[in-house]
């Protein structure tokens, strides 16, 4: 493999681009409660026995909250920006389905920095079950193309994933920690090469490899 380009240090302002960005710290620490609220809701409705009655109290309780809101929404597009301990920017879509702070149908998915590449951990619950006890096929890909995008924007150029494969190597179970980790492997002319791994008990359960296409920015 060639390897003819270097990453460039820094990932480009997305405002420079029209995009609109708030920092973490800007989300108020109430959007974070109902978000953790809003998760454990999700989870007591997929798995709940109540009677009717209770069901009816909890779904006008749900209309309400819903009401509450508003309808005031942020954009779509809307990204958020973490500053690392070293003072670089990263950036994701603030309601990303994976990582994204403020969704609460994301995990969410949280990945540093380690070495050359990242790391995160990740519990996940019963709403993202496949198969009994197990995660879904379609949920550990995700996981995985959030950790291989992330490695490749990681090194400073946004990339879109091209191609995906993942291996399903053993069963991913649901409600223990996971571990991910992800790295790049190669770059040639726009193509990053990466890859990445979910390990329970220090066993790899899923392995994915991805070409992640860098994005021609206007100037
Ligand atoms: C900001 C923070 C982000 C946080 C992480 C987010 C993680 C989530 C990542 C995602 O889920 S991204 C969303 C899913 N992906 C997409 O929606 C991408 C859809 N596809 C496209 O937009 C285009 O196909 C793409 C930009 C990937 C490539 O189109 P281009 O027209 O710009 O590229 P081109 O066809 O000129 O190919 C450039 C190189 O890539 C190669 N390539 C393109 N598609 C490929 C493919 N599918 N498989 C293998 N190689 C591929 C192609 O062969 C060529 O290699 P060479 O330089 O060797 O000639």
């Amino acid at each position: 493999m060639t390897v003819d380009t270097q990453p460039a240090p820094r990932f480009p302002d997305p405002r420079d681009f029209g995009f609109t960005v708030l920092d973490e710290a800007e989300i108020p620490a109430e959007l974070t409660a109902l978000v953790g609220q809003v998760r454990s809701l999700v989870d007591a409705v997929a798995h709940t026995e109540a009677g009717p009655e209770a069901l009816e109290r909890a779904r006008a309780a749900a209309a309400e909250a819903t009401a509450a809101l508003g309808g005031e929404r942020r954009a779509i597009g809307a990204m958020v920006r973490h500053t690392r301990p070293d003072g670089g920017a990263e950036y994701g879509t603030v309601t990303n389905i994976v990582a994204g702070p403020t969704n609460p149908a994301a995990p969410p998915l949280r990945l540093e920095r380690d070495g050359d590449g990242l790391r995160g951990e990740v519990v996940l619950g019963g709403v993202y079950q496949g198969p009994p006890g197990l995660v879904h096929g379609g949920w550990i890909a995700a996981l995985l193309d959030q950790a291989l995008g992330s490695a490749a924007n990681a090194a400073g150029v946004p990339c879109l994933t091209a191609k995906l494969d993942v291996d399903y190597r053993d069963p991913t179970p649901l409600n223990v920690p996971l571990h991910i980790t992800a790295r790049v492997t190669g770059a040639e002319r726009r193509k990053v090469f990466v890859s990445a791994e979910i390990r329970h008990n220090g066993e790899v359960t899923a392995e994915g490899t991805a070409i992640m296409v860098r994005i021609p920015l206007p100037g």
